[in-house]
């Protein structure tokens, strides 16, 4: 079963754990470069009143390595999380998922690629209450038109450490469980990236670690490549990477050494700073 400790809780930080995104020709796409982000803008309203959701975008998520977006409310993170994952189209600028530009794409084919390609975990879970554990986790094969082997189903949940629960509808499962359900769907595809929206923002402290130590086994064992959302420093720690943005700009970067502590002094900065 995945489930790790966060070092930077315990050691004082990710020292090195992974490089920092290599610079290089941007029109050039790195192979390593799962999601890829260029000049991404996204705008709302009408031409009298225009909000700026995101501002000129770049930015690159590597294979194998989990990256926390954080920046104060309505800065962008949401918008951010739902271009790169192609439940959204920008405004401008492009988006790219394994090699792919989210841009060239129909409606259709936006559809396939978030279906094979794309793994999700929202922070109210999202589990079709009628399903059992097992049938939740085999959705995402079912609608894809593909089988759904009960032992790959069954594996999926023993990774998540449910596998005495598979026949269990979500009201008899705890938060946390549901989350672990959640996250077995968002795997059993075998997905280039997995977007997750606050995944811990339900559960409480004991829970939320044990959900951010799987998250971080599935980046480090498996090589999962993982960009999530949050408010929270202590769930930011335990990723590789944080962006933080602001007024829908990527304003500073933390790589290495991340601790709570870190995170929260930069949030402080960022939300002390005049609108
Ligand atoms: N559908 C929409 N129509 C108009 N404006 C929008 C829409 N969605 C988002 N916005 C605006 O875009 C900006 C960025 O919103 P976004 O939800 O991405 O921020 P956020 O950082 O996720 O915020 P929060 O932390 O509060 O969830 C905000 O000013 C927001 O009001």
């Amino acid at each position: 079963m995945l489930d790790h400790m966060n070092p930077a809780e315990t050691t004082g930080g990710r020292d090195g754990a992974h490089p920092a995104a290599p610079g290089g020709d941007p029109g050039q796409v790195d192979r390593e470069e799962t999601v890829r982000l260029r000049a991404v803008r996204r705008l709302y309203g009408t031409a009298a009143h225009t909000v700026r959701a995101l501002d000129g975008v770049t930015a690159s998520f590597h294979a194998g390595t989990l990256t926390a977006i954080m920046g104060p409310s309505g800065s962008g993170k949401s918008t951010l999380l739902h271009c790169a994952a192609g439940l959204d189209r920008p405004t401008g600028g492009t988006v790219a998922i394994d090699g792919t530009d989210l841009g060239s794409l129909s409606e259709n084919g936006l559809t396939l690629l978030r279906r094979e390609r794309v793994g999700f975990v929202f922070q109210a879970f999202n589990l079709v209450s009628a399903l059992t554990a097992e049938q939740n986790v085999a959705l995402p094969l079912r609608l894809a038109g593909r089988a759904a082997p009960s032992g790959l189903v069954r594996a999926a949940l023993a990774e998540v450490g449910l596998a005495d629960r598979a026949g269990h509808r979500p009201s008899g499962l705890s938060g946390g469980e549901q989350q672990r359900v959640a996250i077995a769907r968002a795997l059993i595809t075998r997905p280039a990236v997995v977007f997750a929206d606050e995944p811990t923002g339900q559960l409480d402290t004991r829970v939320s670690r044990q959900i951010l130590g799987m998250l971080r086994g599935l980046v480090d064992d498996r090589g999962q490549t993982m960009i999530m959302v949050t408010h929270d420093p202590v769930t930011a720690s335990y990723a590789d990477r944080v962006l933080f943005l602001a007024d829908g700009r990527v304003v500073d970067e933390l790589t290495g050494t991340v601790t709570a502590e870190i995170v929260a002094a930069r949030m402080a900065v960022l939300e002390a700073a005049p609108c």
